[in-house]
């Protein structure tokens, strides 16, 4: 399992650490990590050159730190310094005793807020051209601006650094988090630096897995640097071995029904697709049964002929562990209501969101897993889809709260979170080639079918999420694939997960 820990969560344990170590011992902890990935990322350390962008903070000590372990390898290590006499005193020290040398990065005019470009003026055009073109001719940039103890998108001096950055040809390495992204929620405000690589101590940080921020994060290499972290996460990605364990093995005393039987109540005249592709979902969920009930019991017996159907409506058909309802559902509110009603664990998607009448899901009394986008989450709640896109935490735990239900907002980085409140869970293994029509019909019918097979709500959502984006990588691999072609490749996700 793959954790993330507050930036509260962070300081105490940081403080804890440091009263029972000697002075400066974790940033050197921080320091040597963040050293050795630099240089494996440059492969040669020798020659190269290094341009630290250094902010007043520890995060600043932490770049000056590694780059004087650079410098003593070989590597011509500059420090541009946002703040010259704020600087790391002991880390300055350390870089110039190791033939490092220092600029001064402050007060760099940028031009515009969004668009920030060093331009004459602030300091004057002569040290601006110094500070661009020893970025602009830089092998490797280190981002040491501002770590967890930033607030809000970079200042404009910082902006400035980080547009250099992003223009050069340097590879760009983050210390502890991208600067200007917000560490507790993945939010993005204004300006932030785009990294290759982000080093991050002790844990990882909400923001680096979480949209919009993560993109900034590049890839993400952890250093453990001793932190004691208390047992509950604010934020857990599954990974392999996590959901081997929890996926539904049938064994020799199983049956169809033991297995667990799934109702899907989907589709409709205009959209039949949409409950075929449940249908598809849910065969390779792990429920020994799917029952569909609705208009499309043609189209789904045709693809699928192991699917029982029906047309009597969710009430009158046969016991079922678990019900999924929406995908392509159109304006048939009643099937919605009904399946509301039933006492088992049900998965609400689609059209089923918007039917759903929000008092009646908060008086269920069984597990209610519902499975927006970003689109239908900001309906439910009542704000534009760019609000939820840009806060995605914040909307996923404010949506399971307002329904009384478990969420799973969908996306790049799927988030899944219980009403109570509690670890949300990330999903790492997305791919975008998921953003094609049907492919969440799909995803409905996974977890509903995972549902059926007893797993709690935010394991159903987590593991179906998890196998999905990973079907999803097996099917594009590398071309287009159609929602059909996820569904096929389910099985071989469910393989590679159990192998390891
Ligand atoms: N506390 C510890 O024990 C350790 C801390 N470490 C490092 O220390 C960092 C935290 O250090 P600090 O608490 O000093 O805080 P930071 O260095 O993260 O940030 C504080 C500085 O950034 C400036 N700042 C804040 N928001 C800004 C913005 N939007 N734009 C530009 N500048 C901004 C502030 O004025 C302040 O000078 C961690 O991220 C990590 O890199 C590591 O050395 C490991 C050990
Ligand atoms: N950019 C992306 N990267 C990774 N996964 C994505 C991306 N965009 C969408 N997805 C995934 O693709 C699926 C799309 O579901 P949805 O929007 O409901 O589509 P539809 O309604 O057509 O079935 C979801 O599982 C979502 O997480
Ligand atoms: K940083």
């Amino acid at each position: 399992m793959r954790t993330a820990y507050s930036v509260e969560t962070v300081r105490a344990a940081e403080r804890e650490l440091m009263a029972r170590l000697p002075e400066g011992a974790l940033m050197q902890r921080a320091a040597a990590g963040l050293a050795a990935a630099c240089a494996d990322l440059l492969g040669r350390v020798y020659g190269s050159r290094v341009v630290l962008l250094v902010g007043s903070g520890d995060n600043g000590g932490d770049a000056l730190y590694a780059g004087a372990r650079l410098a003593r390898r070989g590597a011509g290590v500059t420090a541009v310094l946002l703040a010259p006499e704020r600087a790391h005193a002991g880390g300055l020290d350390a870089l110039l005793r190791a033939g490092g040398s220092v600029e001064s990065g402050g007060s760099l005019a940028p031009v515009g807020t969004d668009d920030a470009r060093v331009a004459p003026g602030g300091q004057g055009d002569g040290q601006a051209r110094i500070v661009a073109e020893l970025i602009g001719r830089a092998d490797l940039v280190v981002d040491g601006i501002v770590g967890i103890g930033g607030k809000g998108g970079l200042r404009p001096d910082a902006a400035a650094l980080a547009a250099l950055a992003a223009d050069s040809r340097a590879a760009v390495v983050a210390v502890d988090l991208p600067s200007g992204i917000e560490a507790d929620t993945g939010e993005v405000h204004g300006a932030a630096v785009r990294a290759d690589l982000t080093v991050t101590f002790g844990t990882h940080k909400p923001g680096l897995l979480i949209d919009p921020a993560r993109v900034y994060a590049g890839s993400v290499r952890l250093v453990d640097i001793g932190l004691a972290l208390p047992g509950e996460a604010e934020l857990e990605a599954l990974q392999h071995a996590d959901v081997a364990a929890l996926l539904p093995m049938p064994g020799a005393e199983s049956d169809k029904y033991r297995r667990g039987v799934l109702g899907i109540a989907a589709g409709s005249a205009r959209y039949p697709g949409a409950a075929v592709l449940a249908v598809s979902g849910a065969l390779r969920g792990g429920a020994g049964a799917v029952r569909y009930v609705g208009p499309a019991a043609d189209a789904v017996i045709a693809a699928f002929p192991e699917t029982l159907v029906s047309d009597r409506g969710p009430a009158r058909v046969g016991r079922v562990q678990a019900w999924v309802v929406g995908p392509g559902a159109g304006d048939d509110a009643s099937s919605v209501a009904e399946v509301l009603g039933a006492e088992v664990p049900v998965l609400v998607d689609a059209d089923g969101l918007r039917l759903a009448d929000r008092d009646a899901v908060r008086a269920r009394r069984a597990p209610t897993l519902m499975t927006p986008h970003a689109g239908e989450a900001a309906a439910l709640l009542g704000v534009s889809r760019q609000a939820v896109e840009g806060a995605r935490l914040d909307s996923v735990r404010e949506l399971a709260a307002a329904y009384g239900a478990t969420v799973l907002l969908k996306g790049a980085t799927t988030l899944v979170a219980d009403a109570g409140g509690g670890v949300v869970r990330v999903n790492p293994t997305g791919t975008a080639w998921l953003a094609t029509a049907g492919s969440g019909d799909v995803l409905s019918g996974l977890a509903g079918s995972l549902l059926a097979a007893g797993l709690s709500a935010l394991d159903a959502g987590s593991v179906a999420a998890y196998l999905h984006g990973l079907a999803g990588r097996f099917a594009a691999d590398g071309a287009p694939a159609g929602a059909h072609d996820v569904a096929a490749a389910i099985p071989d996700a469910w393989r590679d997960v159990r192998a390891g």
